[in-house]
């Protein structure tokens, strides 16, 4: 287990954070939807909130203004793909996500900007004008291998996630979480707040991210998403 130094993190130890999240053209795409899922998630015991997209964090910041939100703006679907930029970061703060999940891998960003130089920026609260009046941001570096972790932990991001577990050609895409990559960052960085994501589907699972070492775990389709879950029955019958 990691040892937060922020409430907010604080806030989240051992507990479910829910990815609320519908992708472009789906039929639940929409910031109203996507509130109501998050209100309803809340409800049933998450304690705290994912989501994507200007419109749907600034609607969730302000229906749930007490829970942790973590925002992140995705631009495609390739490469560096999740809050590529400073420039989406910091809008993505200032829609209300007190938490940024940007992309953190070792991958060249857009803006030709270092991990480092992108977390510092969000950590002294500088909204691009000049000014340094805004809140500071918390940061999540979505990794996807060890070595992405280790570096974004390098960088000063205060929750590393395993969101692009699989998702970057660094590990095979596990049918379930990928609970030796949590294992090795937790072993590694006992001390960075560690946040279990991807392919967790079932609660037996949620648990076993735990109990690998993740200080918290966000659970996002297999709660969220419908069209997906409606295919697993489907599927099976
Ligand atoms: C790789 C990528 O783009 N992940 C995204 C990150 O925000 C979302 O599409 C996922 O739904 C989220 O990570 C939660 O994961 P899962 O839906 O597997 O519980």
């Amino acid at each position: 287990m990691s040892t937060p130094t922020h409430p907010v993190i604080d806030a989240l130890r051992g507990r479910l954070i829910v990815s609320c999240q519908a992708y472009p053209g789906e039929p639940m795409r929409h910031p109203e939807t996507m509130a109501q899922i998050a209100q309803a998630a809340v409800e049933g015991g998450a304690a705290g909130i994912r989501a994507q997209g200007l419109a749907d964090i600034a609607l969730i910041a302000e229906r749930l203004p007490d829970v942790p939100l973590i925002g992140l703006w995705k631009v495609g679907a390739d490469g560096v793909f999740i809050t590529p930029t400073l420039r989406h970061a910091r809008a993505v703060h200032a829609a209300g996500a007190g938490i940024v999940a940007i992309d953190g891998t070792r991958r060249t960003r857009p803006d030709g900007l270092t991990l480092a130089g992108t977390v510092a920026a969000l950590h002294a609260g500088d909204t691009g004008a000049g000014d340094t009046g805004a809140e500071p941001a918390l940061v999540m570096a979505d990794c996807g291998s060890v070595d992405d972790a280790l570096a974004a932990a390098d960088a000063g991001a205060d929750l590393i996630g395993t969101t692009l577990a699989g998702y970057t050609g660094d590990r095979p895409k596990t049918d379930g979480p990928d609970l030796d990559l949590l294992t090795r960052i937790a072993d590694r960085l006992p001390d960075v707040p560690l946040i279990a994501e991807g392919r967790i589907h079932t609660p037996a699972q949620a648990t076993a991210a735990r109990d690998a070492g993740a200080h918290a775990v966000v659970v996002g389709t297999a709660i969220t998403h419908p069209t997906t879950i409606t295919g697993w029955f489907a599927a099976a019958l």
